[in-house]
């Protein structure tokens, strides 16, 4: 199984220890998964069943039900204020850190139930990067910002580590633009940069999914575009979950659909049936622009 990573550098858990998941929590939901193999959804590799979230008295998430492809780009989009984030910080219980959050369910990553009292937290986070609204480099330098996560898993041979940023920055296409300045400050980069850097640190450590909350909204075009492409590129080895407020940026990448609304999961879909030809009128007026 490969390991993960997103670590939210504000706070404290870089320093958790690493331990694994728990086979005893894998259940019978992987036999129900691999029957769906050669229906569109590779394997149901994330699948939430009747997820219900509440903050304080306030009813945010309503018996969500719902699967994610394995390899695919999925946007989830929908109006302000309909629970995008709050579901895609639950998968990987970032959403754990909010006062008053209380929920049931169960969301299955892989076979896994991640609310399973003998799933580890710090296993979940390894396995779902999240990639934010702006990016958060490391107060340090561009090697050390991906070498980092690899070092806290273990990896001190700087041959090896060598090897893993090099690879990482190629692979968000970052490379040709600071091999020759890798010991200095993250910082100094442009904000486009430094989101492809914070991508290449995700990576680094083998996530499975990455999740992406509005991670262009930030950058100018040219650097949005790039983010773009470089998910298309990626998707050949990760699930990628993007919450977007752009109905024409799901409309270029996704290939699956999520439609929000109000907390409840209105219509999910692969993108052409979702797009072109919608089941549910609210998914249909949503698009046409009747409310945003
Ligand atoms: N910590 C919190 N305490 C109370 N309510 C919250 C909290 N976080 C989110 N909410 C509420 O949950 C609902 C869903 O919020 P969420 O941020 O998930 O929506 P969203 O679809 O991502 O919105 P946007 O597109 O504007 O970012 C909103 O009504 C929001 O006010």
């Amino acid at each position: 199984m490969k390991s993960f990573l997103y670590r939210n550098p504000t706070r404290a858990s870089w320093a958790e220890d690493y331990s694994f998941l728990n086979n005893d929590s894998k259940n019978q939901s992987d036999s129900e998964s691999d029957k769906r193999e050669g229906l569109g959804i590779k394997k149901s590799y994330l699948k939430v069943s009747n997820l219900n979230i509440h903050i304080h008295k306030a009813h945010i998430l309503k018996n969500v039900n719902l699967e994610i492809p394995d390899k695919k780009i999925t946007c989830i989009i929908g109006p302000s204020g309909c629970g995008k984030s709050t579901l895609l910080k639950t998968f990987n219980r970032l959403i754990d850190d909010t006062e008053g959050i209380r929920y049931d369910g169960s969301i299955f990553v892989d076979g896994y139930d991640i609310f399973d009292k003998k799933t580890e937290i710090t296993e979940i986070r390894k396995k779902m990067g999240l990639l934010s609204q702006r990016p958060c480099p490391l107060p340090m330098s561009i090697y050390e910002n991906i070498a980092f996560g690899c070092k806290m898993h273990g990896e001190h041979k700087k041959k090896k580590l060598n090897s893993i940023v090099e690879a990482q920055l190629k692979a968000v296409g970052l490379w040709e633009e600071v091999k020759d300045r890798l010991s200095s400050p993250a910082s100094k980069l442009s904000i486009g940069q430094q989101q492809r850097l914070c991508l290449a640190r995700g990576l680094a450590v083998e996530p499975e999914f990455i999740l992406a909350d509005e991670a262009t909204s930030a950058l100018d075009p040219i650097s949005s575009k790039h983010i773009e492409e470089l998910f298309v590129e990626l998707k050949k080895d990760y699930a990628i979950i993007l919450v977007t407020h752009t109905l024409r940026q799901a409309l270029r990448i996704a290939d699956h659909v999520v439609f929000m609304y109000l907390g409840e999961v209105i219509e999910a879909g692969p993108a052409d049936e979702v797009f072109n030809n919608p089941k549910q009128e609210l998914t249909r007026k949503y698009l046409e622009g009747a409310f945003s």
